[in-house]
């Protein structure tokens, strides 16, 4: 039947309900290795038939735990609604889709993905930072597009490599002056929302190059379109962008920029890892054992 609430299933009647707002990307892995455990009532809102203000009331008194990505928003809103949440279990590295202190006033724990995808994240900056500095993309592209043949050689790529040491700046400004080139991999947070500004990247300067693994909004985005189309910066290879996945059309019009679908992690390694954290979290929290990956623990 079309209309049926797929979440109905009397057999799971008293599992302790999961609810998931939109699909997130683990869910596939999950699927795989862990979804079939009838451990959990997993609540997927998007596959009822109601209304999601509907739903979330249908379910309020026995919604005990969130799975969430960065698709959807754990907002001080809707946790009102749920009074029996005591869990939220991010699939991200990041929280800033969720309102943690909201969390913390209704004694609420969090959870992220630790540090499962450190190590590709990692790779893929690393990936980016090559790209730019070796103009890899932008060959492919030279040489697809016939001009090899038409033009002759390509232009000049450059990776110095020296000795790297690794002083501590405290001021964003001192650092970028005295970098080649800043990989951004932190939390979004209040303090670091344009941390990357007019200044910092005046300060990283004409042969600087940047990469973003972290969330757009850390960078000032018009700023950093605006210096790469004047030349400001060399170069960037970008990940993650402020109003995902919109970007910026003069992006895709410059050859110093790679860009990639917010995808650093996503290998099979790391959502197996992200998986097990997962569900790992889940059977912590309902066994009342210490979290695996507690950003907050009520
Ligand atoms: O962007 C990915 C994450 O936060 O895990």
């Amino acid at each position: 039947m079309e209309n049926k609430d797929h979440n109905q299933n009397h057999q799971s009647e008293d599992l302790p309900q999961v609810l998931l707002l939109k699909p997130t990307p683990v869910m596939a892995v999950l699927g795989e290795h862990q979804f079939s455990s009838n451990k959990y009532q997993f609540l997927k809102a998007w596959e009822s038939p109601l209304p999601l203000c509907q739903f979330l009331t249908k379910y309020a008194n026995s919604i005990q735990a969130i799975l969430c990505s960065g698709a959807a928003s754990v907002t001080d809103d809707l946790l009102q609604l749920l009074p029996s949440v005591r869990l939220v279990v991010a699939a991200s590295a990041g929280t800033n889709h969720i309102d943690l202190m909201a969390c913390c006033r209704r004694g609420i724990s969090v959870t992220n993905a630790g540090n499962v995808f450190s190590d590709d994240g990692a790779d893929a900056a690393v990936g980016l930072l090559f790209d730019i500095l070796r103009k890899i993309s932008a060959a492919d592209r030279y040489v697809r597009q016939g001009l090899w043949v038409k033009k002759g050689d390509y232009a000049l790529g450059s990776k110095k490599k020296t000795f790297v040491s690794y002083p501590f700046y405290s001021n964003i400004c001192e650092l970028a002056a005295d970098s080649d080139a800043l990989i951004i991999c932190c939390a979004l947070t209040d303090q670091t929302r344009h941390m990357i500004n007019k200044e910092v990247l005046s300060a990283l300067g004409k042969e600087g190059v940047i990469v973003n693994i972290g969330r757009g909004a850390i960078i000032d985005e018009k700023e950093l379109v605006r210096c790469l189309v004047e030349g400001e910066i060399a170069g960037a290879g970008l990940d993650v962008f402020e109003k995902e996945p919109d970007i910026p059309k003069q992006l895709l019009e410059l050859e110093n920029v790679v860009l990639s679908p917010h995808n650093a992690v996503f290998t099979p390694e790391s959502f197996l890892a992200l998986s097990e954290l997962v569900v790992g979290n889940l059977e912590a929290f309902f066994s009342n054992l210490p979290l695996l990956s507690p950003v907050m623990d009520e």
